[in-house]
């Protein structure tokens, strides 16, 4: 089975994906070291910019019938039997975006992104098989052992589970207003 991890920098992708490959006894791949290693895309800046066809294609070749956890912004863009959506507070997207460096520019994008569902939104436009899982207030092994309790109940799809427009006020800080 090929999961994908997705959702807006900072929700906790990588960590994530590396202990629920552990516990499943699956590999861990980072789409992004995997893109590099196979030379598909640019660096732009530091930014890698892929075509996501070809990123899916060479994907689906590499790993089809291999047991994956695949970790990336973009993994829902690839063929996954599931394809899990992390959500995290914007207010912590921009906290933990603020502390790795990033730009107010930088952190402002992903900040709004996460408030106005642009993953969730892209992830249902690819893949049936959308769970969000929302991570706040959560440490990454509860987080885990959501996704392992859904993934054991069969469920494939639960979407809606978060609305930010709630907490807009408190992310007012972090816009590009
Ligand atoms: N419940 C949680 N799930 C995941 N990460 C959490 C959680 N709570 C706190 N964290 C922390 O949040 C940070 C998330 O960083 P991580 O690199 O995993 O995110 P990411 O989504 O992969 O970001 P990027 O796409 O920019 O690499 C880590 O420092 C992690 O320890």
């Amino acid at each position: 089975m090929i999961i994908a991890v997705t959702g807006t920098p900072g929700a906790g992708k990588t960590t994530v994906s590396k202990l629920l490959a552990q516990k499943l006894g699956y590999e861990y791949v980072s789409l992004r070291d995997y893109a590099m290693e196979k030379g598909i895309g640019e660096m732009k800046g530091d930014e890698l910019e892929v075509e996501v066809d070809e990123l899916a294609y060479n994907f689906e070749r590499d790993f089809k019938g291999r047991n994956v956890v695949v970790d990336g912004h973009l993994s829902h863009f690839l063929n996954a039997d599931l394809v899990v959506v992390l959500r995290a507070h914007p207010k912590l997207i921009g906290e933990r975006l603020t502390k790795r460096g990033y730009s107010r520019e930088k952190v402002g994008e992903n900040v709004e992104a996460e408030l106005v569902d642009v993953i969730l939104v892209e992830a249902l436009e690819e893949n049936e098989n959308v769970v969000e899982v929302d991570t706040t207030g959560k440490t990454p092994e509860e987080v885990v052992n959501e996704i392992l309790g859904l993934i054991e109940k069969g469920v494939r799809r639960r979407v809606g589970i978060v609305d930010w427009s709630e907490v807009y006020d408190e992310v007012i800080p972090y816009l590009r207003l």
